[in-house]
């Protein structure tokens, strides 16, 4: 089973650190961690730097893998296939380009079969990438994600412009696969909500420095949305259990007689 610790890890663009000195517990395959924080806390840079896109100092502990460096798959937030692609074509052009020969084998072809039936997407199979909608674009994405063979997948805002069906759908097929297939699964992500219901465990990013990490029912707090959030608010059960947050307002806002 993959497993992944960083440890002291840092990454920017220049001289500067966006990032620095984060160091996580270990995560294994078959989890899901959501990786939380406001705007430009660092969330995607430190997706980069895990992917190999950005360099850095640190070290990230990569064990029990099979491709070594080559099975961790970064999702970033914009699709960047060719518009003129369909659906079914940018997709297949991913598998072949993660490896295993440019021959199309009867596997490849069900692995996508069965993806873009899981995402509800089949019916766009054959449509150009440029003449979808923002959300049917990003679930192509996705696709093309999911069928490069991920052992540990970095998953930037994947549901940012997908309506609240969709949501459940990806975020529920997505964890469903980490524990089928054994992936370890980092997802940016500005729901909390769907955070709490998804994930097993949560790290908060703030001003590039990993400010906590453990389970996602323990770090998101009434503490942690009004230090990091700055807003007041709630974590309650739903009918179903499931916990979420209810929030009553910003920290500096009034409250309402
Ligand atoms: N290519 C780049 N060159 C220079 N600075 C960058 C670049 N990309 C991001 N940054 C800066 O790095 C900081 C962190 O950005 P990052 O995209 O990692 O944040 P984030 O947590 O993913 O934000 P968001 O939630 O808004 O997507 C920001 O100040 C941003 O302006």
């Amino acid at each position: 089973m993959v497993s992944l610790q960083l440890k002291g890890v840092g990454a920017g663009y220049g001289r500067t650190l966006t990032v620095s000195g984060v160091t996580t517990p270990v995560f294994t395959g078959g989890e899901v961690v959501a990786v939380i924080g406001p705007n430009a806390a660092g969330k995607s840079t430190l997706f980069k730097r895990i992917a190999g896109l950005l360099k850095g100092p640190g070290e990230l502990q990569l064990e029990g893998s099979r491709k070594g460096e080559a099975g961790i798959v970064y999702m970033p937030q914009d699709t960047s296939a060719s518009p003129a692609l369909t659906v079914y074509e940018s997709v297949l052009l991913a598998r072949k380009q993660h490896g295993g020969g440019w021959a199309v084998r009867p596997e490849d072809l069900a692995l996508i079969d069965e993806t873009l039936a899981s995402l509800g997407i089949r019916d766009i199979a054959f449509r150009q990438l440029g003449e979808l909608s923002g959300g049917q674009r990003q679930l192509a994405s996705i696709a093309q994600t999911l069928v490069r063979d991920p052992e540990v997948l970095l998953m930037d805002e994947p549901t940012s412009a997908l309506d609240l069906h969709r949501q459940l759908q990806v975020l529920a097929f997505t964890r469903e696969l980490a524990r089928r297939r054994g992936l370890l699964v980092f997802i940016a992500i500005h729901d909390l909500n769907q955070a709490l219901r998804f994930s097993d465990q949560t790290l908060v990013l703030a001003n590039g420095c990993l400010c906590a990490s453990g389970s996602s029912s323990t770090v998101i707090s009434t503490e942690m949305l009004s230090e990091i959030y700055q807003v007041n608010a709630r974590v309650e059960p739903c009918s179903r259990g499931t916990l979420q947050v209810i929030v009553d307002g910003m920290v500096d806002e009034p409250a309402v007689a």
